[in-house]
């Protein structure tokens, strides 16, 4: 196959541009992933560059995927080198090198179900509950204070021994300080890495052990990165240390499309990246070959209300479309209903579901679409809610290959009474204790402690012996026949089928594929413990059915995808922009965000918004983003009416106003040690400026304690 077949000039030019360093500014659907795998052929199959010496970074893992199998296309080969997330790769660094950082290459890499497993064993020995802090406010709290408040907590992981860390969580008295301390604890004990330790370890690594940083910086000759307007510090740092050695690094992404800011993305370091990697050959690419000009006059409409942007226009390569279609609905129910008849329609004409997405700003609006999708008898998948790996079944399955992997008390906890091996929670709880007395993990525990009384009338026997058995045997046999193998000599399935649980059999069906073909797509990586850490990297969208369905995501899920037919609903202040937008630039972001749903489309685009009262009771106006469109670029199936553009108009100026204010810089008129009088409270003296909260503390004469008075509450000054 011709490497350079079918690209244009601008694409041809960042294929061929092989050296240094390389930005492509590109517009939506520009054709960005299209010239990245050409790129990778081109170096393979024309220069000669062994797959192996190449880094290509995508942003998901389903993108990686996606960019494998067109590697594989382009140039026959079945090594595809390293092409993966930023995580992925550093599963791959630490796989090779963790002993650099005193782990074992038998690390756990954690996903969010393993963390809650931890936070129970913490909340349990702690006596902390769910009002102190739910799991989710749990792993976000933790989250930000490993990226923003705590960027240092890794060396106390690398260097602290276990009894360090132990020492630290028992010594924690607040409910975040015991959760973030106990977390690092259970990490630590079991060699596990969740997503911000795989790219903090392996940056430590670099940073610190010289002679592995040239060993990766010779190795990779080529790096490039697909997304790079969503990149964030670490990862940049990652990167540049990285192509210090070959000095060939080429990035491309498009400013309009960052929309992980909320998450530490920077959209600086594609704008600045001509200043911090001189010279910088920049590329741009600004035809769109993905949607109809009807969408992308939308498209282009909608982001020029940015004002903090570099300004560009996409323009349109294919033949003109249908309008983009719009309606304002009385409630979610009869929007749902519309996109119902509207997809009813377009299947009649016969297009096939699975080329129709419903695209959302937050998971909860599918409530009212799925009710009426399963009244219709609509087929859809849902590409996120329970995902497919976080099913019980699965997440046994995994933890059975794991126990018999790593040994952990994760696994153990997970599956050692699963099914009923009559060690219920007495026996566990003898466990633990002796687990933390004899510093052991928890099956060490049960294997030393099968002659105790306690486990006479057990299955432990049968258990240790199963995982004996495979413990020694997996190592150079296939993992799907290992799976297969286990399932059944666990009994997990005879209990399944005894259930009668077809489903969960099926998943399990499902998951015996997915490791099939693992095995059959990555060739020498394919050994058991490479399969597990891999696994945890997956999520939502890399994993929904197939199948002939209507596919409903939100738009951060939509990311980098394309559909012939997509409807954009919840168009309405509150939920698009969402409610929680409290500042300019964050306004901005939703905005991409917006554009990013809008430019998925190629065929037709549907926009939607549905009035009525809001939880809160308050009513709900149509998004600013469906008024700012210029209306002769849109066609109204259901019209919003005069009366309700105006309010929501009115609606919309006041609450720009108001965030306005919200974020003017507080002026404190007076100052500490100030005497004021109070028209309520009276005399008092002013003890301290809380400019950040806007706030003074006053002590008033007739009061006992302070009182934290708000700048803009009537003081007056006296002496
Ligand atoms: N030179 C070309 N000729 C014909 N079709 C093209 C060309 N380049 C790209 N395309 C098609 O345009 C569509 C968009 O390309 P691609 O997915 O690579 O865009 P992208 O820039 O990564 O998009 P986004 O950033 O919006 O996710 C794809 O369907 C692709 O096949």
């Amino acid at each position: 196959m011709d490497t350079l077949a079918g690209l244009n000039k601008a694409q041809l030019e960042a294929v061929t541009e092989t050296e240094g360093f390389v930005r492509v500014l590109a517009g939506a659907g520009s054709g960005k992933t299209r010239a990245l795998s050409q790129r990778f052929a081109y170096l393979v199959n024309e220069i000669g560059i062994m797959p192996g010496n190449i880094l290509c970074v995508t942003f998901t893992n389903k993108s990686a995927t996606e960019m494998r199998k067109r590697i594989h296309l382009l140039t026959g080969d079945n090594d595809t080198g390293y092409i993966n997330t930023f995580h992925g790769f550093c599963v791959s660094v630490l796989q090779e090198d963790s002993h650099a950082v005193q782990y074992p290459k038998s690390f756990l890499v954690l996903d969010n179900s393993d963390i809650d497993a931890m936070l129970k064993i913490i909340y349990e020995e702690r006596h902390l509950s769910l009002r102190d802090m739910t799991f989710a406010k749990a792993r976000d709290m933790i989250e930000m204070r490993k990226i923003f408040t705590e960027p240092e907590y890794y060396e106390d992981m690398i260097a602290m021994s276990l009894d360090g860390i132990k020492a630290k969580y028992e010594r924690a008295v607040e409910p975040a300080d015991i959760i973030f301390y106990g977390y690092l604890y259970q990490e630590k004990k079991c060699f596990g890495l969740d997503y911000n330790d795989l790219i903090k370890f392996t940056l430590y690594i670099f940073e610190q052990k010289e002679e592995l940083r040239l060993k990766w910086q010779k190795r990779l000759e080529y790096i490039m990165i697909d997304e790079f307007q969503d990149i964030d510090e670490l990862q940049y740092r990652l990167m540049k240390i990285l192509c210090g050695y070959h000095k060939n690094l080429f990035v491309v992404g498009d400013p309009d499309q960052t929309i992980y800011t909320w998450r530490g993305a920077n959209i600086r370091y594609l704008l600045d990246f001509d200043q911090n990697f001189p010279p910088t050959k920049t590329i741009y690419m600004m035809e769109n070959y993905r949607s109809t000009p009807e969408i992308l006059a939308v498209a282009n409409d909608l982001i020029a209300h940015n004002r903090n942007r570099i300004e560009k226009n996409l323009c349109a390569i294919l033949p003109h479309g249908g309008n983009v279609l719009c309606a304002s609905n009385d409630s979610p129910e009869q929007e749902a209903k519309w996109i119902a008849q509207e997809i009813a329609k377009l299947h009649e004409k016969g297009v096939p579901y699975r080329q129709i997405a419903v695209l959302y700003r937050a998971h909860y609006l599918t409530r009212s679409l799925e009710e009426v999708f399963l009244q219709a008898e609509l087929p859809y998948t849902l590409y996120s809610g329970v995902h497919f790996f976080d099913r019980r079944e699965i997440k046994d399955a995994l933890s059975y290959l794991r126990m018999i992997a790593y040994r952990d008390d994760l696994s153990f906890l997970r599956i050692a009474n699963v099914p009923k091996r009559n060690l219920g929670e007495r026996r566990m709880a003898f466990l633990q204790e002796y687990a933390a007395q004899n510093g052991c993990s928890l099956y060490e525990a049960l294997k030393k402690n099968l002659d105790h009384e306690l486990f006479k009338r057990t299955k432990a026997g049968a258990f240790v012996g199963l995982v004996e058995e495979f413990s020694a045997s997996f190592s150079g046999r296939p993992v799907s026949e290992v799976l297969a193998a286990l399932l059944d000599a666990s009994g997990y399935e005879a209990m399944l089928r005894t259930e009668g649980s077809q489903e969960r059999l099926d998943n399990l069906a499902e998951l015996k594929q997915a490791v099939y073909e693992y095995e059959t797509s990555c060739g020498e990586e394919a050994m058991l413990e490479d399969y597990l850490s891999r696994v945890a990297l997956l999520t939502n969208s890399d994993t929904a059915e197939q199948g002939d369905k209507v596919k409903l995501m939100t738009v951060h899920a939509a990311k980098g995808l394309e559909f012939p037919y997509v409807f954009l609903c919840g168009l309405n202040e509150g939920i698009f922009p969402s409610r929680k937008t409290r500042t300019q630039p964050a306004m901005e972001e939703e905005r991409r965000l917006a554009f990013v749903a809008v430019t998925r489309a190629q065929k037709r685009l549907y926009l939607s918004a549905a009035s009525g009262l809001n939880f809160d009771a308050s009513l709900r106006y149509p998004s600013r983003f469906l008024l700012e469109i210029d209306d002769k670029l849109l066609e109204y199936a259901r019209p919003i009416a005069e009366h309700t553009r105006q309010d929501a108009r009115d609606y919309i100026r006041d609450m720009d106003r108001r965030m306005a204010q919200a974020n003017a810089p507080k002026q404190a008129a007076f100052a500490k040690g100030d005497k004021v009088l109070h028209r309520i409270m009276g005399e008092g003296e002013i003890l301290a400026v809380n400019a950040d909260k806007g706030a003074y503390l006053i002590k008033f004469a007739d009061i006992d304690t302070p009182r934290e008075i708000s700048f803009k509450a009537k003081l007056e000054k006296i002496s």
